[in-house]
């Protein structure tokens, strides 16, 4: 039997959580390395084992993935969290996309020097562009796509995650999209 996942990343939430939460929500158990220090990040790329010298990197079935988005990919086919068809697969992958666009706004906060305006761009977008399109999905629907627990639902549990911890209260005016958070 193939041994459990080992997910490289540094010591931090970043571009790994989401691949963390999903397998979480698949109940993979899986181990962690966290980079501390220069030198275990050396070893990697000594190593061949990060193909554009980045991380995440998730050693999985004998392979070493890199790129989040076909990480999750991977994960989410072999866990049946990726559609039944092309069709379903590609919603999927959408609604998933306008997540990960609120979070990498999010993510580089820390980089960035005009937090507070950045913030204000990010809230009314959220608002305004991106929530209402998950709220309008899940009306009458208790997951996005095809009436199954999907990638696009764990990245938007994700996603909401990131927004009450930046704007308490901001899903009070989504009922759909807090009532789908409550139940991840
Ligand atoms: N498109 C890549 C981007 C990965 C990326 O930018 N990783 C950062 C850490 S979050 C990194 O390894 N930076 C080091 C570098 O680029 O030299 C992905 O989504 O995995």
């Amino acid at each position: 039997m193939a041994g459990k996942p080992v997910l490289y990343y540094f010591n931090g939430r970043g571009r790994m959580e989401a691949i963390r939460w999903l397998l979480a929500v698949a109940e993979v158990e899986f181990d962690e390395v966290l980079l501390t220090t220069r030198e275990q990040y050396d070893k990697l790329l000594s190593d061949g084992a990060l193909m554009f010298q980045q991380v995440p990197m998730v050693e999985i079935d004998g392979m070493q993935l890199i790129q989040t988005k076909a990480i999750l990919h991977y994960i989410a086919q072999k866990y049946n969290l990726h559609g039944k068809d092309p069709k379903e697969r590609v919603m999927i992958n959408m609604y998933a996309e306008g997540a990960m666009d609120v979070m990498e706004m999010i993510m580089v906060l820390p980089f960035i020097t005009d937090v507070k305006a950045k913030l204000d761009n990010i809230q009314t977008k959220a608002k305004e562009r991106y929530l209402p399109v998950y709220e309008k999905a899940l009306s009458g629907h208790i997951y996005l796509v095809g009436g199954e627990l999907s990638l696009a639902d764990v990245q938007l549990f994700e996603c909401t995650l990131m927004l009450e911890e930046k704007f308490t209260g901001i899903l009070a005016e989504f009922p759909n999209v807090k009532v789908s958070a409550a139940r991840q």
